[in-house]
């Protein structure tokens, strides 16, 4: 595996890749690799000949310096695990190479309408970050497919609308979400949860299946689910930021035209803000490869 600091050097290597014909998919990452790391890049080696996966913690994204500081940084470790999996390149680039005017520079990338609600109400320019270091990273890479998790479900939405409405020939592919075996979502954050809060955690999800399962049933009062899900969590120790029960195509309510639900949560839990989501299909007979789960 080749690891390039520069996009002059990754850009070189891939020219030749490219011109031998090669097809590139390509994981974006923040670093401190676990498993539902490893399965994008699982992904990645079924769909393509060559795997790029990056890893640079976007300052751009973090609206807490805290938040920021505090970001698991596991080099080495990351190294031998992407390795073993077969990836070919690594861009591992400096903060100055992806912002050389700094965090000031002028073209920003956003995507309004998802971006401003769940997670981005409260993490406001979270997604502006994210979408423009993700727009620069394609530019970088010009990859022919990026992989995503769908753990990070708005997230995901908001990469498939920016390709969509920027005419980005890459094809993004969104992959179920690795959990630990009492259903906890893998995360890198997951690391600052202390042992008794680690203990907890786990309710998290089982409060979101809980939700489904009551809608599954024709539980429709969504607000009271909503409102349940909440006490429960805060009971429990959490400080829920939002649960919510939306269209998961739009991220907006559930309208008589909704045919997808995604269920979606994120609550602080001791440091550690933690998020997970779950969908649930109101007409089984419809194929929604083409939706924002795909
Ligand atoms: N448990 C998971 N299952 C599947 N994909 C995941 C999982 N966790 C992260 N990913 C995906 O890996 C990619 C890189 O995510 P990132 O490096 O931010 O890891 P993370 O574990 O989500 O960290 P954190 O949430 O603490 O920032 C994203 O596409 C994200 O959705
Ligand atoms: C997509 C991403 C690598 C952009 O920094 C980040 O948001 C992440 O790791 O999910
Ligand atoms: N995994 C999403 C990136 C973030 O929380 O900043």
């Amino acid at each position: 595996m080749k690891t390039c600091t520069t996009t002059k050097q990754l850009r070189c290597q891939l020219n030749r890749e490219k011109l031998a014909g090669k097809r590139v998919a390509f994981v974006p990452t923040m670093g401190n690799l676990h498993e539902g790391h490893l399965q994008l890049v699982r992904k990645a080696k079924q769909v393509a000949d060559v795997v790029v996966v990056s890893i640079f913690v976007n300052p751009l994204q973090f609206n807490v310096q805290e938040d920021l500081n505090k970001y698991p940084r596991t080099l080495a470790a990351d190294k031998e695990k992407l390795f073993a999996e077969g990836a070919q390149y690594l861009f591992y680039p400096s903060v100055d190479e992806i912002y050389p005017e700094g965090m000031a520079q002028q073209t920003k990338v956003s995507v309004p309408e998802l971006s401003e609600t769940l997670c981005g109400a409260n993490r406001p320019g979270h997604f502006t970050g994210v979408a423009t270091v993700v727009a620069k990273l394609f530019n970088i890479v010009q990859p022919d497919t990026a992989i995503f998790g769908k753990k990070d479900y708005q997230q995901l939405s908001i990469i498939k609308k920016m390709v969509l409405d920027l005419c980005m020939p890459i094809e993004i592919i969104g992959i179920e979400t690795a959990r630990a075996e009492d259903g906890l979502a893998l995360s890198s954050r997951n690391g600052h949860l202390k042992p008794e809060e680690r203990h907890t955690a786990p309710l998290l999800h089982q409060t979101l299946q809980t939700c489904r399962e009551a809608i599954a049933c024709g539980y429709d009062s969504y607000l009271e689910l909503e409102q349940h899900a909440i006490e429960t969590l805060k009971n429990a120790g959490f400080q829920p930021d939002y649960f919510s029960i939306r269209d998961a195509y739009t991220l907006k309510e559930v309208t008589d035209d909704t045919e997808l639900i995604v269920i979606a949560a994120a609550a602080q839990l001791g440091m550690p803000r933690l998020i997970d989501n779950v969908t649930l299909n109101l007409n089984p007979n419809q194929d929604w490869g083409m939706l924002a789960t795909s």
